[in-house]
């Protein structure tokens, strides 16, 4: 069985080398005559699997994308061909969580905000907008979720607001996926009329994917002085980016903030276990068995806690001022997939065991993600 996997999907050869014979390829320039005798297609998200990649291969049985995000993939097209298809959902739900909330430190820090004052507005409550609220109630930072989707769910017992409202929250965080049919069509969202809404305090948070906003809308109101504080993650049209809205970002990254080891490695486990399954083979391998110790891994907490240590904490695990660093030096050096390609480990918060020590029964680290 020919396996081609994106060299970018960790401790893919560990998975799968018993499964097959192991091609890697580089995602952004694989060919059609490339994977042309390819059974498994294992790809990321900068790969578009459709007719033209596909037209050359007449063998394949799998296609499985190791990311959440499944818009670049031919869905249908690949049910017409009987090819079974695997995402990875959920696989690095928490990495993106952590990202916003280390942009929330960070920012708290900047403008002397505490986070205990403001109020989040989550668009989608998936599993990123899910772990999102998670990591928020720890912290008791106040916040609301909009989903129409969801909220339509009788099972989902958790209260919706309108997309309005979330638009109003003193911080806006965007965790829908890209679609551009039907009534709750993501792209373009936040279009010129919606974003002239913005009051000047708010903070815009987008680590979603990046037409999801207008980006020259974006880019045109900026120009014209319009003081909205801005996290851009996920870029329209990457990686050639609008790059003249880098200076106007307060934190701006290269499509980072799914890429914890442990969010990116989860995403290969998944669609090793669901190839297993399609070959009716018991899966004998587990992530916990490939990842290495981290950096830190115990941390005693010996005083009670306030925002400040528990910012603290946030910051040690992952800085995003780190990555926002990066990328303003290498953007228009190296570029944006180098960026991505060289992306510096970056951990969990559930590789570090926290011991508390302080005679206090709180248990936010834990809420957090740490372990305990
Ligand atoms: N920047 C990064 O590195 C990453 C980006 N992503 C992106 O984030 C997206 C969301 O991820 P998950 O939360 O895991 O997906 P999910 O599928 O678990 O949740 C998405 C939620 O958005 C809701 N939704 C859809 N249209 C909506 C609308 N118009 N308004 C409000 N809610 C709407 C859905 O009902 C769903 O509950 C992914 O599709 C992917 O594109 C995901 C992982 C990493
Ligand atoms: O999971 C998703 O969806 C994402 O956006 C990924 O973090 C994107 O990473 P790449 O697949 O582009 O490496």
């Amino acid at each position: 069985m020919n396996i081609f996997y994106d060299e970018n999907m960790p401790f893919a050869a560990e998975f799968f080398a018993d499964l097959g014979q192991l091609t890697a390829f580089s995602g952004r320039s694989l060919s059609p005559t490339a994977i042309c005798d390819a059974d498994v297609l294992l790809v990321r998200s900068i790969t578009k699997v459709n007719e033209a990649l596909l037209k050359e291969n007449k063998n394949l049985r799998f296609v499985g994308t190791a990311t959440i995000g499944v818009d670049h993939i031919d869905q249908p097209y690949l049910s017409d061909r009987n090819v079974n298809f695997h995402s990875a959902p959920g696989c690095n739900a928490v990495s993106v969580a952590e990202y916003v909330l280390s942009a929330l430190v960070v920012l708290a820090e900047r403008y002397l905000i505490s986070l205990s004052s403001l109020t989040v507005g989550i668009v989608g409550a998936g599993n990123t907008g899910s772990r999102l609220s998670e990591k928020l109630s720890a912290l008791n930072i106040k916040h609301v979720l909009c989903d129409p989707l969801l909220a339509d769910n009788p099972a989902d017992k958790r209260e919706f607001v309108p997309l309005e409202q979330a638009l109003n929250c003193d911080v806006v965080s965007l965790h829908v996926p890209l679609t551009r049919k039907g009534k709750h069509a993501t792209y373009h969202l936040l279009n010129a009329e919606r974003l002239a809404q913005f009051n000047d305090n708010q903070i815009l948070i987008n680590a979603c994917r990046g037409e999801v906003i207008d980006n020259a809308a974006l880019l045109k109101m900026k120009q014209q002085g319009h003081p909205l504080k801005l996290v851009l993650d996920v870029w329209e049209n990457e990686p050639n980016i609008l790059s003249a809205l880098i200076s106007y970002c307060e934190i701006t990254t290269a499509h980072i903030a799914g890429y914890s080891l442990e969010g990116k490695a989860r995403g290969t486990e998944i669609l090793y276990r669901a190839l297993c399954e399609q070959l009716d083979i018991l899966p004998n391998k587990r992530l916990a068995d490939f990842l290495p110790a981290p950096a830190i891994g115990k941390v005693e907490i010996k005083q009670a806690f306030d925002e400040i240590l528990l910012n603290q904490l946030v910051k040690m695990v992952y800085d995003v001022r780190r990555d926002d660093a990066i990328f303003r030096q290498q953007i228009n050096v190296q570029g944006f997939d180098h960026i991505r390609k060289t992306y510096p480990t970056r951990r969990e918060f559930s590789s570090i065991t926290v011991k508390l020590n302080n005679g206090l029964s709180s248990d936010a680290p834990h809420q957090l993600g740490f372990n305990k």
